[in-house]
């Protein structure tokens, strides 16, 4: 097959789709691979890397377009990519479909097939190809909120561990999944008290075993939400629903009831964020304000942090970027009903259920 690697365009986004180690296993199996000049450059590898593993380098993302029958990237295509996108190429990467109607009906409308890494399952039901990212996400997460709590940048000028004498500052997490689960562990380790919620079960059971007894759970529920957000400094979102859009679970008549300089970190922003006032952000301009309240809700976190997160990224893709390879689409998905829990765009066809009910297709 021939794979085409473009450079990523979104706003500060440095990550890219394979590494030279990955482009090394297609070309092995005599996979032709098409890489876009400096693609890889702000995750440290360079065209002569790629080119030593047997990869073309193209100078324009038109022509890795063009020659490629599949895409493997990192963010979902932004506007100036629809046209380039081809009747049965196959597009694999995110896309966080259920957050952007635009994104569903240019992917409807060019035919191509594609595979969402957010939506690839596990057996177990997990997202193998969201977790490493969330967990990036999870512990950005604390980095920039204890950030923008400082008082120059409008935070409530809280330093989020205290000091001896002075009590630690307080983060509430909304999801214990893997984003609420990282976020956790890094507030728990810089010291502040840290509240985290879930209305699955399993899940606070969880937390409750492994992270330490100044981490407290809460069953997630509007009146503890509305009684919590009052007392503490730090608001991290990391909900989701598979595939879906996340529900507000704080709404804007809320944000009066916290303190001003509250910073909420909504990472959950990429499948629409679970505060009503969300509004996606960029690494260039990651914060606004509403109602004293600092909002944070950078879309792809882990794009800045590109040292770590290409490589945590590309060690989880590749296993099925070499199946797509080896086998197309249809048999790759066929055999793998994993996988094929990626597909949501097919030819036109919208298959995943939550993304049709998003925008009532
Ligand atoms: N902004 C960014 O750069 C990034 C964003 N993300 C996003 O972060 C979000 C979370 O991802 P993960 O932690 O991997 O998901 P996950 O599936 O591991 O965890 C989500 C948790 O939310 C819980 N939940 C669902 N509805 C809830 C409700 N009403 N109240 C309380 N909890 C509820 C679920 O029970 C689950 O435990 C996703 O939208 C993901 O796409 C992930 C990586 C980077
Ligand atoms: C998961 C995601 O949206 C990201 O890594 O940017
Ligand atoms: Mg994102």
């Amino acid at each position: 097959m021939i794979v085409g690697i473009p450079k990523e365009i979104k706003n500060n986004e440095s990550r890219v789709g394979m590494t030279p180690a990955g482009v090394f296993e297609l070309t092995k199996r005599n996979h032709s691979v098409f890489v876009q000049s400096t693609a890889g450059e702000g995750s440290g590898f360079f065209d002569k890397d790629y080119q030593e593993v047997g990869a073309t380098v193209l100078e324009t993302i038109e022509e890795v377009y063009s020659k490629s029958e599949m895409i493997v990237k990192v963010k979902e295509p932004i506007a100036s990519e629809y046209p380039l996108i081809k009747e049965n190429q196959i597009v694999f990467t995110y896309f966080h479909f259920a957050s952007s109607e635009p994104l569903t009906l240019a992917m409807i409308k060019s035919k191509a097939i594609c595979i969402a890494y957010e939506t690839v399952e596990d057996n177990d039901g997990t997202l193998p190809l969201l977790t490493p990212m969330s967990e990036v996400a999870g512990r950005m997460a604390i980095q920039q909120g204890a950030k923008y709590l400082e008082k120059p940048i409008k935070g409530r000028g809280i330093l989020l561990g205290g000091v001896p004498g002075v009590k630690p500052g307080k983060v509430l997490i909304l999801g214990a999944g893997v984003v609420g689960v990282q976020a956790a562990k890094m507030a728990a380790g810089l010291g502040a008290h840290v509240t985290i919620m879930d209305i699955n079960m399993k899940r606070l059971r969880y937390v409750n075993d492994v992270l330490p007894n100044h981490v407290t759970t809460a069953f997630s529920s509007e009146y503890s939400i509305r009684q919590l957000i009052k007392t503490h400094d730090l608001i991290v979102g990391g909900v989701l629903v598979k595939g879906g859009k996340a529900p507000k679970l704080i709404t804007k008549d809320m944000l009066k009831e916290m303190r001003p300089g509250t910073v909420i970190v909504d990472v959950a922003v990429d499948q629409g964020g679970c505060f009503e006032t969300t509004k996606a952000t960029t690494h260039e301009d990651p914060t606004y304000i509403i109602d004293d309240v600092v909002h944070y809700c950078v879309a792809n976190m882990p794009g800045a942090v590109p040292y770590t997160s290409t490589m945590a990224l590309t060690n989880v893709t590749l296993p099925f970027v070499l199946n797509l390879a080896n086998k197309g689409w249809e048999k790759a998905c066929e055999e793998d009903q994993n996988l094929s829990k990626g597909l949501s765009i097919v030819k036109g066809d919208v298959v995943y259920k939550e993304i049709n009910e998003a925008f009532n297709l």
